[in-house]
């Protein structure tokens, strides 16, 4: 596994925290996304040549210099439109309204507008690059978002369907099997200054969406592996044990052990950890904003504790590793019961095993937890000691059809939920969480 970056140029070391505190750019992630116009070595090498010439103290003007010098554009994506793309697909005749079917129509072209492939250059100088080279084009969230992104992909894959692109679909499905081929397990992003942290998983589901649209069994068969090891992923490494009375349940939590700042929001974190006196406490400040983002909510006032335990402070004080979120729960015993599924459908007792035991433990759980009738809002205040006063994203989840979840028939938890809410309430729209939380 590689669970985090190590490069001395896009990730850590002097020339990312003299560039980025320069504040040359206005966002730190247009640095990170730049290319070397030379080799690592030789920008390195012309790092140490120009601090010296400049007394270890150089100018702004003369950073900028030196950027210019060893830097460019990343420039790594050409426009991509997949072959399967069609502007007329049978949904559209179902829509009877006109208004509503050329919404829909002109909602579809976007596939042409955020489409990429990477470019040939990114596989000849990986090393120039901070973008981690996939094989298949794949659609990018846009605006400053111009890479892959983890979470984002399965609700594009979503309309992907509707809008019968699934050889679109197997392409991103592949590109993410070729990064967990890689690393182990899929960052945030596709860039190696995403590797400190994931997102919340879907690669099982986006998985189970293709291959129940596919009935593609040698497809599964041949990539089963990867998704296994995803998901165990999340089990070693973000799992955590809850003992509650006699039981102790599995669940799992965001969590990232990378105790630098983002090299994408560097000078953002840096001065967001400023209050804090001690480095201890700074380096804490920065892994908890690298958890609070691998939950795909950043920011919410769900991840952030104050000295009473509510969400009254700023993003200083996200501490997302103290939640147990209902969302990522959800999707993992979702993912668990595909998998089990698909081992059984290539008949594969002995693997289906692990599928089966982690359905089991995630139905231990949420079943217990997850769609009770009277639990619309529980699920976060049992598991992080938070109550919910509104219906917000993730606390719906696993109500939808009770899809992410198995059937319920225990409701021991529920009835203890009074005693152990602290009746405050906190939100996770942007909106309530730009008034305050109550
Ligand atoms: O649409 C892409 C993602 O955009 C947001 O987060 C991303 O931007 C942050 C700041 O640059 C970065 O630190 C984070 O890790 C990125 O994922 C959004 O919050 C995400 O949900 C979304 O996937």
């Amino acid at each position: 596994l590689t669970l985090r970056c190590n490069n001395s140029i896009f990730c850590t070391g002097p020339l990312l925290h003299l560039i980025q505190m320069s504040k040359i750019f206005a966002d730190s992630k247009t640095f990170v996304d730049m290319r070397m116009l030379n080799s690592p070595e030789e920008v390195l090498e012309n790092w140490d040549t120009f601090m010296e010439e400049n007394e270890q103290n150089p100018s702004k003007y003369a950073i900028k210099k030196f950027i210019t010098e060893n830097f460019n554009d990343g420039d790594e994506l050409e426009y991509w439109i997949g072959n399967d793309y069609t502007s007329t697909p049978r949904i559209l005749r179902k829509i009877e309204d006109m208004i509503v079917r050329n919404f829909t129509a002109s909602l579809m072209t976007i596939w042409n507008k955020l489409g990429r492939k990477v470019k040939p250059e990114v596989f000849q100088y990986p090393e120039r690059y901070s973008f981690v080279p996939i094989p298949n084009g794949f659609i990018i969230p846009g605006g400053r978002f111009k890479e892959l992104y983890y979470w984002d992909s399965y609700w594009i894959v979503k309309g992907l369907l509707i809008s019968e692109m699934l050889n679109t679909v197997k392409g991103m499905l592949e590109n993410f099997l070729s990064i967990i081929a890689k690393y182990g397990f899929v960052p945030n992003g596709s860039r190696i200054y995403y590797l400190s942290r994931s997102q919340p998983p879907v690669t099982t589901m986006i998985a189970g969406e293709y291959v129940e649209a596919s009935k593609d069994i040698l497809w599964l068969k041949k990539n089963i592996k990867y998704l296994d090891l995803e998901l165990r992923y999340w089990i070693d490494y973000k799992s955590v044990k809850i003992r509650k009375g006699v039981h102790v349940y599995t669940l799992s939590r965001y969590i990232s052990d990378c105790t630098l700042p983002r090299p994408e929001s560097y000078f953002e974190d840096i001065e967001s950890c400023e209050i804090f006196e001690t480095e201890m406490l700074k380096k804490k400040c920065y892994q908890d904003l690298k958890s609070a983002v691998e939950t795909g909510w950043d920011f919410s006032s769900r991840w952030i504790f104050d000295e009473t335990g509510g969400c009254n402070a700023n993003v200083s004080y996200s501490d997302a590793k103290r939640v147990i979120p209902v969302d990522l729960n959800s999707f993992l015993c979702k993912s668990f019961k595909l998998m089990s599924k698909f081992y059984g459908m290539l008949n594969d007792d002995m693997n289906a095993t692990f599928g089966r035991t982690n359905t089991i433990i995630g139905r231990k759980v949420l079943i217990k937890l997850c769609t009770a009738r009277k639990m619309e809002l529980g699920m976060i205040m049992i598991i992080s000691n938070r109550s919910t006063g509104g219906i917000s994203g993730p606390v719906i989840l696993p109500l939808c059809g009770r899809k992410y979840t198995i059937n319920l028939n225990s409701l021991d938890l529920v009835k203890q939920l009074p005693s152990i809410s602290n009746g405050r309430n906190c939100f996770s729209t942007k909106e309530e969480f730009q008034h305050h939380c109550f």
